[in-house]
Formats: C-alpha cells, structure tokens, sequence
C-alpha cells in the first residue's frame, strides 16, 4: 500500500475504534482480517498512525482545531517524525487516497508544520533520561488553548488527580506519557550469561546500564518504522531474555530490596511477569509462590516458567490458596502488584488512556482495599508487605496505604530513600524519584517512577513491615 492508502485505513480504524470503543488490539486485527491484501508491514503501518495519534489525540485536536479521526491521523502524520518527511501528503490521482485536504486542513498542517511552527520538536531534555538509556523520539508539545489552559493528552476528569501528584510539572509528565515506548528485555541468569545474550541481541543494537545489570533496552522507533519482533529471536525463544518494561524490573527488585525472603507470594500474578523476575532477583532461592484470583490470565505463566527454567516457582491455583499452607503459616513476603487503571502504561496502551472511566477507577479502588487487607493478613510478623501498582494516581497509590495503615497498626512503611538505599547501589540511583504528593503526602511512602522522570512506564512501589507481635 502507497501511504494515501495506508493513511485512510488509519483513518478507518480510529474512526471504528471511537465509534466502538473497543481495544486498538482488536480493531486493528478486524481490519487486517477484512483486508487480506494488506501486507504485515501494511498493517504495522497503520497500527503506528493509529497508536500515536491516540498517544496525541488532544493536542493533534487542538492543533487542527477538530477533533475528528481524519484531522488527527493527517496531523500525526505530517507532524510527528517519521511519517511525511517530505511535506503535506499527495492525494492526487490514487483511487485508495483519502477525500483531498480541504483548505482549512492544508492551512493547519502548513500553518502548524514542523519547519514553520515552533511546535518544538521534544518537551524532554538529555537530562531528563536518568536511566542513562532513554532516547525518547520527539513529542508533541502541549499546546496553550485559547483559553491559557495547557492543552493535556489525557481526559479532563484525570487532569485533577495527575495535578494533584505532579503540580507544575503535570504539563511535561503527560507529555512523556504519550511518546513511545521503547522496548526492554530482562537478562535470565537461569538460562545464558549476559555476553552470550548480547551477541545474539547484537543486531538491534541494544542499550546498557551498569546500574542495571539485567536490562538491555531497544530504543523506541518512529514514524513507520516496526519495532523488532522479539518473540521470533532466538534470544527469547531460548529463554535468555523477558519482555518486561524496566520500571517492572524495578518493581520486582524493589519488592524484595534489603531482605533475603525463603516464602514470597506473588498473589496477582497473572501471566507471572512479577513472579519470573522476583525469582531472579531473588537469586534463585527461596519459593516464589504464583497465584491470581482469575485462572484464565495464568494461562501463559507454565510456558513462562518452563522457558526460563525458574526452578523456585510454584503456581497455586485459585481453588487451593484458602487451604494452601502459605496462607495458613504466612510468609515471609506477600507482593501485591494490583489490578489498577493502568494510568502508567499509557505510552503502550494509549487507547486504554481514553477509556478509563471514573467507575472504572472506583472500582479498581475497592479492589485494591480488599486484596491489601487479604494480603495482609498472610503476612508472617517480621515480614514484609509490597505494594505495586502501574497508576500514578494517589486514588489507587498513597490513599490505599494511608486506608491500610490506619486500619492495621501492625504494618508499618518503609521511608522510600529507605527503599531505594536497599537496592546496595553504589550510590543512591537519581532515577528513583519520591514525589510528594500534596495532601496525601504521608513523608515518603513510596517510589514512583514516570516515563518524563525514569525513562520508565509509570509505577508505584511501597513496602510494609508487619512488626513482631
Ligand atoms: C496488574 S495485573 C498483574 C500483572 C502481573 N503481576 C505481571 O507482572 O504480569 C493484576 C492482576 O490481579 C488479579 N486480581 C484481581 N483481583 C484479585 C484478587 N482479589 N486476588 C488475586 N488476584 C487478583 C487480576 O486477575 C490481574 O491478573
């Protein structure tokens, strides 16, 4: 397909999509199904157009001045890089073409062009990629409506909770929310030694960290380009390598950070992403226990296991957890990495960041009050209690801890520099910020890592002592 037509499929697409208000996954794949001419690099395509111009939908809106799916996937494509890199798109004489740029549409996308504008072409300075390995492609600037207010990326009824965490920096945390994200393996010690992994990721030119001995991360594309197909490479086949976003990584490592736990029970562990990494940073010893409320999202978790030869999990079936002895004697540590609105992975699912309802994180938020008390309860006294989630509300982060710890006096949070000092880094790591959080700043409860501060998804880590009776 030429890029007219690759431009009205997306166009199609999105326009299915917010007529429908289903997952981008599942409009994407109807339209590849009902259109078997559409090669792989084809539908890539069109998922590229589609994805960002939902990472940007309202400023691509404001931009155009019209919020419909056409405006915005001719604005991503004449505005964000790797597109129209040669100017407005031609429409003459190509039957699959959209309608013609009306005049009002040609004037917006020159008036607003990227060589005449001033839309800068990155809110993200160098300095701002702590991780050391954050190459983030160009974002679209918010811009200023005429009202003097920020055009944001994300829903009006959020914008008051992401300022209520963020205050004068919301403009730029959102902004990063909406780039690409890149995508970041975690070496399996259990299977390959990281020179043998390296070689074989060589060809996608992978970045390191010397604070993070275990992530190699593939910088995100633009534009057209496909990010590598992972799955395919011999590297994860073999087990060598997980798909898992760095602030996962982090997650897990902080999870068990300054203990040396023998019982860890993962207790939503779904496809057991937590589960892989918690046994690799707990460097094999120990049990692991795999368990989640919901059967059907554990389906992946025995291949998983299996490809990465974790020795020390143990997948407990819903059914069994009741009666199961680690619930009966407690353990050493229970993580709790909590169903949430998913606020954090907005630059990988940014069709989720225009469905999230306020019911949706009421709910999330009821959720998360009755699983803290279940797990809490299963926590032997001495041990620790880990509190995940990948929001970056204070709704599902600081108000469920401050709920917790006013109903269950024998926990206690661990001061998050506390946390981070517990990693046995040579020095404390700068990328591990503790944002306060206003009126429910409680002194530092936990660890946030965003994608403008960490170069990471969004994620929330606080950890709980349960004293000794
Ligand atoms: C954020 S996801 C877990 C992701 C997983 N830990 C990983 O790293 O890939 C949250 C999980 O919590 C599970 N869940 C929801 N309510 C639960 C409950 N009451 N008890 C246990 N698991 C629950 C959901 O089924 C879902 O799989």
């Amino acid at each position: 397909m030429r890029l007219p037509g690759r431009l009205a499929a997306a166009i199609e697409v999105l326009e299915t999509l917010e007529a429908q208000r289903r997952p981008v996954a599942q409009v994407l794949k109807d339209w590849g199904n009902a259109h078997r001419f559409a090669g792989s690099g084809d539908r890539a395509a069109i998922g590229n157009l589609v994805h960002d111009a939902l990472r940007h939908r309202r400023s691509l809106a404001a931009v155009m001045e019209d919020d419909s799916p056409r405006a915005a996937i001719l604005a991503t494509a004449v505005f964000l890089p790797g597109y129209c890199e040669d100017g407005l798109p031609d429409f003459e004489g190509d039957q699959h073409a959209p309608a013609p740029l009306t005049e009002k549409e040609r004037e917006s996308l020159l008036s607003s062009g990227r060589e005449t504008d001033g839309l800068p072409q990155s809110t993200l300075s160098p300095h701002d990629s702590p991780l050391s390995l954050a190459d983030r492609p160009p974002v679209l600037a918010d811009r200023p409506l005429p009202s003097g207010q920020i055009c944001l990326d994300c829903p009006d009824w959020l914008r008051p909770s992401l300022e209520r965490v963020f205050a004068e920096d919301t403009a730029r945390q959102v902004g990063a929310m909406a780039a690409r994200a890149p995508l970041d393996l975690r070496l399996n010690p259990f299977t390959s030694k990281p020179e043998r992994v390296d070689k074989a990721l060589a060809r996608h030119k992978p970045l390191r960290d010397p604070e993070f001995p275990f992530l190699r991360r593939i910088p995100a594309t633009s534009g057209f380009q496909r990010a590598p197909h992972i799955t395919s490479d011999e590297a994860f086949q073999k087990g060598w390598v997980e798909v898992q976003d760095a602030g996962s990584q982090l997650a897990a490592e902080l999870a068990v950070a300054g203990i040396k736990p023998r019982t860890v029970l993962d207790l939503c562990a779904g496809a057991g992403g937590k589960s892989l990494a918690l046994s690799v940073f707990m460097g094999g010893k120990g049990q692991v226990f795999a368990h989640d409320i919901d059967r059907r999202r554990m389906k992946d978790i025995w291949p998983r296991i299996k490809r990465s030869k974790a020795h020390n999990i143990q997948v407990v079936d819903p059914d069994a957890l009741a009666s199961h002895e680690i619930t009966t004697q407690g353990v050493d540590c229970v993580v709790v990495d909590a169903p949430c609105t998913g606020t954090g992975t907005w630059r990988r699912h940014p069709d989720t960041k225009w469905r999230v309802s306020e019911t949706a994180l009421q709910t999330r938020m009821q959720e998360q009050q009755t699983i803290l008390k279940q797990a809490g309860a299963y926590v032997k006294p001495g041990g620790r209690l880990a509190y995940i989630t990948c929001s970056l509300l204070a709704e599902e982060n600081e108000t469920q801890l401050l709920e917790f710890l006013g109903q269950n006096t024998d926990f206690k949070a661990l001061n998050a520099q506390n946390l981070i000092q517990s990693l046995r880094r040579d020095e404390t790591p700068a990328y591990l910020p503790s944002i306060s959080v206003g009126d429910h700043a409680a002194g530092d409860l936990g660890v946030r890592l965003t994608p403008a501060t960490s170069g990471t998804d969004g994620f929330f880590i606080a950890c709980l002592t349960r004293e000794t009776a």
